[in-house]
């Protein structure tokens, strides 16, 4: 058994999704298990600063990437930090806080895969990749809601901000032990998102051979295990469609369950009603069954990464 905290990466660009996966994944491990640091914090610049210097946030040379790392390696021997804070309403930095690790860490952000050292510093890592237009969307209006700004000041902002996603986020993609994607499928009417996991095999994914042989060329069921390459590498994909019925993803929960007791109280079987809840774009409350499952099996890894 591990006795040092298990620390998660889950990265992507801006509105990808990482603060729903996170709270999500931390409802599961049970919050007062959970440190969840964003960051966001280790910002080298504020926002008057960014726009005088003519950076984005987005850029290595726009962060402390130094000390993030230098923060992961205590946290990752169990010892606290002193971190700085990102405040996104004002632009500005807060006083620091004083962080002691809880049994697991959850450390999302723009840039966490950027180096070497800084990614060996996690046991699980998680890359969103959303498709480029649903982004949009999300960042349109989670930053009109959320932070404030007009729809025209964001789009601009996007488009500034393009040549650092492109040189600088999107790579990172290619170190994560999972990649996921939640998309819009395009059978008609269709407004619940579907999910697809790339499991690479840098680390053991749970058996899902059961499922494999579910699927045939003639018969396509909405829950599935491929074959695929991604960025040029072999990977296992694991497909979970909006329209999966709770008994299909019981059968893919029994698998993580049987293997990880922890989990039981967590399968819809047992009755779980939190589990796949969000915060949609407009403060509507949503669940959605892709994204319950992506939120187990990241649960299920962390949990076996402590049992190491
Ligand atoms: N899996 C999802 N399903 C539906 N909507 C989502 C999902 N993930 C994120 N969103 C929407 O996108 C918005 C931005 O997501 P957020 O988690 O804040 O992104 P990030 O932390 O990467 O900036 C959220 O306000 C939420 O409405
Ligand atoms: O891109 C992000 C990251 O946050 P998230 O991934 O949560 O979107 C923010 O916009 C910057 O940290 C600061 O920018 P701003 O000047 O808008 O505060």
């Amino acid at each position: 058994m591990s006795d040092r905290p298990i620390i998660l990466g889950i990265v992507g660009d801006s509105a990808a999704g990482k603060t729903t996966l996170t709270k999500g994944i931390a409802q599961v491990l049970g919050p007062e298990n959970v440190t969840i640091i964003c960051t966001d914090d280790y910002h080298r610049y504020d926002r008057t600063q960014r726009a005088e210097i003519g950076i984005t946030a987005l850029h290595p040379d726009c962060n402390y990437l130094d000390i993030m790392q230098q923060h992961l390696s205590l946290l990752r021997t169990g010892q606290a930090i002193l971190k700085p804070i990102y405040n996104h309403t004002t632009g500005t930095f807060d006083a620091p806080e004083y962080i002691k690790p809880s049994k697991f860490v959850i450390v999302e952000g723009l840039l966490g895969y950027s180096t070497r050292a800084i990614r060996d510093s996690y046991d699980v890592k998680v890359y969103l990749a959303p498709p480029e237009n649903l982004r949009t969307e999300w960042k349109v209006k989670r930053d009109i809601m959320k932070r404030g700004y007009t729809e025209e000041q964001v789009l601009a902002e996007m488009k500034k901000r393009e040549g650092d996603s492109e040189d600088f986020i999107r790579p990172q993609r290619k170190f994560a032990d999972v990649v996921v994607t939640f998309y819009l499928p395009e059978e008609d009417n269709e407004v619940n998102l579907s999910v697809r996991l790339v499991l690479r095999p840098t680390i053991p994914h749970p058996d899902f051979t059961e499922i494999l042989s579910q699927s045939s060329d003639s018969f396509k069921p909405a829950i599935r295990l491929e074959l695929d390459r991604d960025m040029g590498k072999p990977v296992d994909v694991l497909e979970v469609d909006s329209h999966a019925t709770s008994e299909q993803v019981n059968e893919l929960e029994k698998i993580l369950c049987n293997e990880m007791p922890h989990l039981r109280g967590f399968c819809s079987t047992e009755g779980n009603s939190e589990i796949g809840k969000l915060v949609g774009t407009t403060g509507e409350i949503l669940q959605s069954y892709p994204l319950a499952l992506t939120q187990l099996i990241i649960a299920y890894h962390m949990i076996k990464a402590i049992q190491k």
